[in-house]
Formats: structure tokens, C-alpha cells, sequence
């Protein structure tokens, strides 16, 4: 039955009745003087399914805020323009949205397992000081877990951190837009700069331990303007990924459940500032993996669904005859005869170097890697890191190679959704594939799925900025004899405050149009300049202050020029179109990461810096620090670090009876002085897993799609069939990984602590 809709109409909010009670085919003709009736076609997610009745689809910029069902059965309805609406504008601009699921399903999931969340990790924050010897009141435990984490759980932490809204939705777009070798290449870009940071943290290990960030390295190694130049690299990195993150989750929220998208980005950081606020980094990593565990069901469920269950495609064979025959109506412009199932792409090609390109400049700028470099034991940093980026591959490659392909393959039917660039744009694309073969269980797992890949990333986010703020504002430039205490204090306001900074900033993105696709693209520009500065402070000694600020700060400005001027040069005018074609993109990647590759390591070249590493091994962490700063003050005051928590004045809490002994024997203890390290074990760490890295590197972006873009190649339907099985191994493999491994690994703590919470020694 038709109830009513509203619309957006250029911004403007216009209502559009229709006519209760009345079936679409007795309301074919308009009730009032109006214009000839618009049809909706009846659509699985938000969006701009709207067509007129002369068969013209409705104009980009098209957007629904709600509209009721109408009816299982019929395929499109008849709406009038509200005599309220001017005749002329509606016909041009009008958007509609059409939402598989009501409204209140939107709040319910953005609030309620927000708060749900918040709750559960109340509790597991609880049992852990309670009957652990980590207090989250404690700097060190706040901010780096005190250094002693597992390698299962940081596996799941890597692999969920790094699995944002994007992931999941631009992943399925390139594929929809350019064919298999979308996904592949969106997931080589991730996979490459994630498993590459198996190499640099066994040298952050090694040479600076002992730190809690990535500009207090700077600071000791290059001084203040070296220490402010990271600072603004990674709150330009934070910023926009938070931004992103934050767009993807509200884009899905507001298409399945018409729920407004305003309010989804700044709603949804609510709940996740709550438990991050209370917990700190070793909340963020619980919940990645109770994450991650819900995250790889689904995505394995969205799977089975499109190659072995449904009814419309149901197997690889019928996967291949769709995309065979829509690649000759709608084919790929680059690709060898426009097809789906090709490497040999053109498109394909650029966004790999991109994808590259993007990869590093965002894991190498955002804090939230070197936390879990930190957070991590010595001795398991490198591994977790490279499982973590093999296991975090076979997100992407699924969302492309199930959903995205699936989509392409859908679009055929007469009821599947129409999707327009801006829908695309918006990551929609695997999001109908769901809704579409799942019906309403389809849009219900979706929209989960992707409310826990954003509040995860988003975690991480949030405890990364709140880290920076309060040591490398606060502490280093406010208060540097801040406690302990303090600093966890600031860490939570900072948390507050990144919430709903970071919903700001999304939303004034929102307003301005600017979408995930977009902001996907700028993001290389923006912070693949300090790619090289940032990670050769970890690994080279004679990187000078010099080349680490030129490189970093001027190779961001080299970069946005040449992102200008090419948007200029090739579009004509610099707009938020232009400057997302995919060559400008590409020179803004280009320049960054180039210009600031070539300024730091040639002024440093020029003039080495010859640095003794002995400076950051033995960097003193908060407490040593505080106590000595406070000790010259003849303040008394006394922290403990790792393995002690600390009271509300800063003196020392004696860790009781209890929490020693549950400590015994299976929390590896944390080892924060540099003495505790054996660099022989990590030196060979580094060498091996340096090894590994470029053995896998050098298969998944050189070995196997090199030649099968090189030859003039369509995949055959026995080859798609071997892609989709690896496809499911490697799905399978990740959720071992990352659900398996942590609670095995973690067995006996988990046992003590059960014991200990039901009273039981
Ligand atoms: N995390 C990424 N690159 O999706």
C-alpha cells in the first residue's frame, strides 16, 4: 500500500503524497493539476530508481529521504508532485529515496548497538581491571596496552581497523565499475602497505620502543618543526579517514533505513566514544575482534548467497553468463572487449597504482598502526602484521569479486535498482546486491556489517587522535609534567571532542556533495607525502630534519598543485568533479608520494644525519618521565609502568594478590625497556618477515596479474570458478586467523578470569 513519501528537492525538503489506499495502477494519472506523474521504480536501497513516465531517468542528484513500500507485487507507482512543490523545479531535480527498511531499524542499529557496545565493553573493561593486573587508568595500558598484547588479537585488531565502510563499499564499486580486477587491485593496494608494516615495526620495535607515537619520535630525532610536520601529517590522516568513514556508514544507513544522514554522523560516534572513552586502545582491540568474528560471518554469508544459493545467480557458471552478456549492452571502457573478466583494464591499471599509492600514505600517517605497532609484544609485532594484511586481502577481494560483480551482473533485470554515479559514488553498489538477493534479511545483514566495520575503524581512529592530542599536545607543548592520570584524563576528552569533529567534518563534506568515492581518491594526495619521511625516521639514521619536514609539509603542498593544476589542465575548471578524475587523482598520488620521497631522502643524502639511535631506545615513557621531571621538583611521585596501575592523585596502587596471579603464566609481561629486548631475535624478525613481505608483495602485484593483464585474456568460466573458490579459502583462512587464534592464545586468561569472576580461585 502507498502511504506517503517525502523528498528532497534541491535541498529543499517538499513533501510528495501519494494516494493512500489505492493500488499504483488506480492512481496511474495524476489527482491534481500537476505535471505527468513520475514512476518509481520500486527500489532495494536508497535512491534515485525514479523514472519518468516519458522513460527518462530522473537527473543525478537525486536523493529520498523516504518512501513507503508499496506492495511485493508491483513494480513501480505513480506519485503526484504536492501541490506545495513548484511544477517546474520538481520536474528536473526531484530525488527519491526508497528504503527497504523503516526508519526506526536505522536508529535502532545506529543507537542501540552503539549503546549495546558501549555496555559490553563497560563490562569487559570492568572484569579486566578487576581481575587483571592492566588498569585502563593507567597512561600506558590507555594508550598501548601495555605493550603485551597477543598476536591473535592483534591480527583481528589490524584486520578490523583496517576494514572501514570503504573497504566493504568501494571495494564492490570498483568492481561494479571496472570488472574483477577492481576488488583485486583495492585489496593488493591495503593488503601491501598493511603487511609492509611487518618490516618497519620490527625496526620501531628495535629503535624506539619505548614510544607511544610517531611525532614523539620526530621530536627527539628532528626537533619541534619535525614534531609538528608528523603531527599535522597524522591529523590530516585521522581527519579525513574518520570523515570516510564516517560518510560510507551514514550513505548505507540513510539508503537501507531512510534514516537522515546528519544524524547518522553524529549519532554513530556517539556510542563508539563511550566505550573507547572508557576502555582505551585495549577496549578498541576486544571489540575489533567480537567485530571481526560478525564481520567475516556475514561477508561469507554474502558469498555463499550470490555463488551457491540464490536463485539468480547461485553459481559461478551463471555469474560468468550475466556479466558475458551485460558486458556487451554496458561494456568497460579500457578493458579488453569491455568485459568484467579481464585483467587487461586500463582503469583497472591506474587505480592499481592508486590503490598503492593510497595505501601508504594512510597506514604510514595514521597513528592508529603505530599504536598497534606499540600495543604489541616485541616478540609477535612483525608476525601479526603480516597475517593481519594476508588475512585483511581476502576482505575486499570477496566485496568485489560476490557483491560488486554482482551487482554489475544484476543490473540486467528489469527489478533490479537503477543505480546512478551518485549512487555509485556513494558505495551503493554492493549494498543492492545484498537487499537484493536477501531480501530484507540482505538489507538487516548489511547494514550491520557495515555499522561494525565503521564503529571498529572508527575506535581506532578515535583512540589514535585522542593519543596524539594528549601526548604530543598536551603533554609536550601544555602540561609536560602531566601524570599519568592527566594524560588518560585528556585522552578521554580528546575522544569526546574527535566525535563530533569528526561528525562535522563529514557532514560539511555531506553538504558540499563531496562522497566516498571522492574523498577515497584525495586521500593519497593528502597523505602519501609522508610515506617516506614518517617511515625512514623508524629506519634511517641519516634522515635529516631537513628532508623529514621538506618532504613531509612540502611534498603535501607539491602535491595538492599538481592535483589542481591537472584538474585544471585536463577538466577545463577546478571542481569537485575534475578533480576527481581518475589521471588528476592519479598526478596528485603521484606528486605526493614522489615529491616527498625524492626531498627527504635527497636533502638527507645531501646532509646526513648520522643519528645515534641510543636517543629513542632510550626515550623515557610517561611516569619515568613525569617522576623524574616531578623529582627535580623534589614532587614526590611514584608510577608504575605496564605492569601497575596508578591511583586518581598519581601514587602508586599495589597491584593485589589476586591480580598477580592471574597475570602468572599466560599474560606475556610487558617489556618496555629496551635492556628487555633481544635485537639479534628482532634484527632476524626483520630479515625474515622483510623476506616474506616482499616474496608475497611481489606475487600479488607483479606474479599473478601481470600476465593475465598483459595477455588479451577473458577469464573462462572454469577460471572465474578456480577465483571464487580461492576467494572462499582465503575467507576462511582470515577468519581462523582472527577469531580462532585470539581466543586460543588467550585460553587460559580467559578460563582464570571466568573462574575469578564466578569466585572461584
Ligand atoms: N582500509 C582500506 N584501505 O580500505
Amino acid at each position: 500500500m502507498i502511504i506517503s513519501s517525502t523528498f528532497v528537492i534541491l535541498g529543499d525538503s517538499r513533501s510528495i503524497s501519494t494516494v493512500a489506499g489505492r493500488s499504483p495502477r488506480e492512481i496511474s494519472s495524476p489527482v491534481h493539476d500537476h505535471e505527468a506523474p513520475y514512476t518509481f521504480k520500486r527500489t532495494l536501497c536508497s535512491l534515485s530508481a525514479i523514472t519518468r513516465s516519458n522513460g527518462n531517468i530522473s537527473p543525478p542528484g537525486v536523493r529520498t529521504s523516504s518512501f513507503a513500500d508499496n506492495g511485493p507485487e508491483s513494480e513501480s507507482c505513480i506519485v503526484e508532485l504536492h501541490p506545495s512543490a513548484s511544477r517546474s523545479r520538481c520536474v528536473d531535480t526531484m530525488v527519491a529515496v526508497v528504503s527497504p527498511l523503516p526508519q526506526g531499524v536505522g536508529y535502532a542499529v545506529v543507537l542501540g548497538l552503539g549503546i549495546l557496545f558501549a555496555v559490553m565493553m563497560n563490562g569487559i573493561t570492568w572484569l579486566q581491571s578487576r581481575y587483571s593486573q592492566y588498569s585502563p587508568n593507567s597512561a600506558n595500558e590507555f594508550t598501548a596496552a601495555s605493550r603485551s598484547l597477543k598476536t591473535g588479537i592483534v591480527i583481528a585488531g589490524i584486520l578490523s581497523s583496517w576494514t572501514w565502510s570503504l573497504t566493504l563499499l568501494q571495494s564492490a564499486t570498483q568492481s561494479y565499475n571496472m570488472g574483477i580486477s577492481g576488488g583485486y587491485w583495492y585489496a593488493v593496494g591495503g593488503m601491501v602497505q598493511v603487511a609492509i608494516f611487518s618490516v618497519i615495526a620490527s625496526k620501531v620495535k628495535m629503535n624506539a620502543n619505548r614510544a607511544t607515537t610517531f611525532p614523539e619520535v620526530a621530536y627527539i630525532r628532528f626537533g619541534t618543526a619535525g614534531h609538528l610536520a608528523f603531527l599535522w601529517c597524522g591529523f590530516v590522516c585521522n581527519a579525513i579517514v574518520s570523515a570516510c568513514i564516517l560518510l560510507g556508514g551514514s550513505a548505507v544507513v540513510s539508503a537501507l533505513t531512510g534514516m537522515n544522514p546528519y544524524a547518522a554522523l553524529f549519532l554513530i560516534p556517539l556510542g563508539v566514544s563511550i566505550y573507547v572513552a572508557t576502555g582505551g586502545l585495549r577496549a578498541t582491540f576486544i571489540s575489533d575482534a567480537t567485530h571481526t568474528f560478525f564481520l567475516l560471518g556475514i561477508l561469507l554469508c554474502f558469498s555463499f548467497v550470490t555463488y551457491a544459493r540464490s536463485s539468480v545467480i547461485g553459481s559461478p557458471a551463471k555469474m560468468w553468463e550475466l556479466l558475458t552478456e551485460i558486458a556487451k549492452t554496458t561494456p568497460v571502457e579500457g578493458n579488453y572487449h569491455g568485459s568484467y573478466l579481464t585483467f587487461r583494464s586500463r582503469p583497472g591499471a591506474i587505480f592499481a597504482v592508486q590503490s598503492i599509492i593510497t595505501g601508504f600514505g594512510l597506514v604510514n600517517c595514521d597513528q592508529g598502526y603505530w599504536s598497534r605497532a606499540i600495543a604489541s609484544n616485541p616478540k609477535t609485532t612483525a608476525k601479526a602484521y603480516f597475517y593481519g594484511g594476508f588475512a585483511w586481502f581476502s576482505i575486499p577481494f570477496a566485496c568485489g569479486t560476490a557483491l560488486g560483480l554482482g551487482a554489475r551482473a544484476l543490473s540486467s533485470r528489469p527489478d533490479f535498482p537503477v543505480l546512478t554515479s551518485q549512487d555509485v559514488g556513494a558505495g551503493l553498489a554492493g549494498v543492492a546486491t545484498a537487499s537484493y538477493l536477501l531480501g530484507t534479511a540482505g538489507s538487516v545483514l548489511m547494514l550491520i556489517l557495515v555499522f561494525l566495520s565503521v564503529t571498529s575503524s572508527l575506535s581506532a581512529e578515535m583512540i589514535a587522535v585522542s593519543t596524539l592530542l594528549s601526548y604530543d599536545v598536551y603533554r609536550q607543548y601544555i602540561k609536560p609534567t602531566a601524570t599519568s592520570h592527566e594524560i588518560v584524563k585528556v585522552s578521554r576528552y580528546a575522544i569526546f571532542f574527535w566525535a563530533v569533529f569528526s561528525g562535522g567534518l563529514a557532514a560539511i563534506f555531506q553538504a558540499v556533495g563531496i562522497g566516498l568515492g571522492w574523498l577515497f581518491y584525495f586521500l593519497g594526495v593528502a597523505t602519501a607525502s609522508g610515506v617516506f619521511p614518517i617511515a625512514l625516521t623508524f629506519l634511517w639514521k641519516d634522515l635529516s630534519r631537513a628532508g623529514a619536514v621538506a618532504g613531509s609539509l612540502g611534498g603535501m603542498a607539491i602535491a595538492l598543485i599538481v592535483w589542481l593544476a591537472t584538474a585544471k589542465g585536463l577538466g577545463g575548471e577546478i571542481t569537485v568533479d575534475t578533480l576527481s578524475l581518475q589521471w588528476v587523482s592519479f598526478a596528485g598520488n603521484a606528486a605526493a608520494i614522489c615529491s616527498g620521497g625524492i626531498l627527504s631522502i635527497g636533502l638527507s643524502l645531501w646532509r646526513p644525519a648520522n643519528f645515534d639511535w641510543a636517543k629513542t631506545r632510550n626515550m623515557a615513557v610517561v611516569g619515568e618521565e613525569t617522576a623524574a621531571r616531578l623529582a627535580a621538583d623534589d614532587v614526590s611521585v611514584s608510577e608504575t609502568n605496564g605492569s601497575g596501575s596508578e591511583g586518581k592523585d598519581g601514587s602508586e596502587v599495589k597491584v593485589d594478590e589476586e591480580k598477580e596471579r592471574t597475570m602468572e603464566g599466560d599474560v606475556e609481561s610487558a617489556v618496555v625497556n629496551s635492556e628487555g629486548l633481544d635485537y639479534a631475535i628482532l634484527n632476524r624478525r626483520h630479515k625474515i618477515y622483510g623476506g616474506s613481505f616482499l616474496i608475497l608483495a611481489i606475487i600479488i602485484t607483479f606474479v599473478i596479474p601481470v600476465p593475465l593483464g598483459a595477455a588479451p585474456y577473458i577469464f573462462s568460466k572454469h577460471f572465474l570458478t578456480g577465483v571464487v573458490v580461492v576467494m572462499f579459502l582465503w575467507l576462511f583462512f582470515a577468519a581462523f586467523l582472527v577469531v580462532v587464534l585470539p581466543v586460543w592464545e588467550s585460553r587460559q586468561a580467559l578460563w582464570r578470569i571466568a573462574r575469578l569472576a564466578v569466585g572461584r580461585k
